[in-house]
């Protein structure tokens, strides 16, 4: 198969230097496509998070001998809050997703919009409302989908579960980096939501398969006539952010016990406690397997000024923890969350997934131009069934 990776950054959406909205193309030059073997297609896939809501509007080129398509164009945008936070007013929900949807249709011809599939799928926002207030939310969408001029599949608005994330996040990041073909060189995937977090890697070992603690660590599916076998692990973890933390229609207010002990020590032995033996150690975690870690662990990094041409060792999130943490016994700090977000991230790694402090993380935003998220692997699940079990 051939791989189409030369993405450029063309046109903005909305303001120029506005990080929320972008699209990227380039791709093969018109006159370069052959016209009688390919065909472009569009999918528009939502990713309702915890913090957010965004909308991608992919353009494919599917030619006929090539079984996956090759991406040409991602059209992003993205608002905040999150659609938990109208778990009161779902029209609030319906209203977010109908402008949204504009967005869909500036970028899809208008030829083509009822070829073009809309799926919605949410995270660990929706994930952790109650269950009619969720269902609320999804029919004021599915309502806002089923008057929209786009095609409508079943099974359009749902809540996915966090294997499911990992899986797809996996997918995305391989598709993007080409690795896919090369199935040696995958990469792993390490996500940090504001409510959930993933590890997602293709074992060089059988043992990491062997020795998972249930069935559901290990996820199967089809492409290109390979089965690939993932170890995959999805939790939940309570989290402090922000001062002011708003769910589901509430706000707490969080603050810090004046009592209390600070300092880097102190605040990973809080952490550890959350952290320690609840999450799966997996057997291998080997040096030469390189993971990339996006969302929160790039937002933090970057916060911490970490990120060096986006490599990042395990110690170094340590390092940036010691010294906030232990700054802020001096003086107040610039970022009251920072100390515990960085010692949170580095307990995570080291005594959660167990990774060595010499292990080097790739932290990215976008892989060639793309979001780096689970959204793209949804859609290429959505257009090929890669029948993931
Ligand atoms: N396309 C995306 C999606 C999320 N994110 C970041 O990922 C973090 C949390 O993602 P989220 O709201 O989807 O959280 P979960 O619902 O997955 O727990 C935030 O820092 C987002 O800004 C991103 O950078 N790009």
């Amino acid at each position: 198969p051939s791989w189409n990776h030369h993405l450029t950054v063309v046109e903005g959406f909305g303001c120029p230097n506005d990080p929320r909205s972008y699209v990227v193309g380039g791709g093969l030059p018109l006159e370069g496509r052959p016209a009688n073997h390919s065909r472009i297609s569009y999918a528009v896939m939502f990713d309702a998070g915890s913090t957010g809501t965004r909308i991608h509007v992919y353009t494919f080129i599917q030619s006929e001998s090539v079984e996956l398509p090759v991406l040409d164009n991602e059209m992003f945008h993205s608002v905040k809050p999150g659609l938990s936070a109208y778990a009161d007013s779902p029209e609030m929900a319906g209203h977010t997703v109908r402008m949204l949807l504009k967005v869909a249709k500036k970028t899809v011809p208008h030829l083509e919009w009822k070829r073009t599939p809309v799926v919605l799928r949410a995270t660990a926002g929706l994930r952790l409302l109650p269950a009619e207030k969720a269902q609320a939310l999804l029919d004021q969408i599915q309502h806002v989908f089923d008057e929209s001029p786009f095609l409508v599949p079943d099974k359009s608005v749902s809540i996915m579960n966090g294997t499911n994330e990992g899986i797809l996040a996996w997918i995305s990041v391989n598709f993007l980096t080409g690795e896919y073909s090369k199935t040696k060189n995958t990469v792993g995937i390490l996500d940090l939501g504001g409510g959930s977090t993933q590890i997602t890697f293709l074992p060089k070992l059988r043992k990491t398969i062997e020795s998972v603690p249930a069935a559901d660590y290990v996820a199967r599916f089809d492409i290109f006539n390979t089965t690939f076998e993932l170890y995959t692990y999805s939790s939940c973890l309570p989290k402090k952010f922000r001062d002011e933390w708003s769910f589901g229609g509430l706000t707490y207010q969080v603050s810090g016990d004046s009592d209390g002990y600070t300092g880097y020590k102190t605040c990973y032995q809080e952490v550890l406690k959350v952290v320690k033996g609840i999450i799966h150690q997996p057997f291998e975690l080997e040096d030469n397997t390189v993971f990339y870690a996006f969302s929160y662990y790039y937002d933090r990094a970057v916060d911490a000024g970490g990120v060096q041409r986006g490599v990042l060792k395990v110690r170094d999130f340590k390092k940036r923890a010691k010294e906030v943490c232990n700054k802020m016994t001096k003086s107040p700090p610039a970022s009251s969350f920072l100390c515990m977000d960085l010692t949170y991230i580095t307990c995570l790694l080291k005594d959660g997934f167990g990774f060595k402090e010499t292990t080097v993380l790739q932290l990215t935003k976008k892989v060639n131009n793309v979001e780096s998220s689970w959204a793209l692997g949804a859609v290429l699940d959505h257009l090929h069934n890669l029948k993931i079990h």
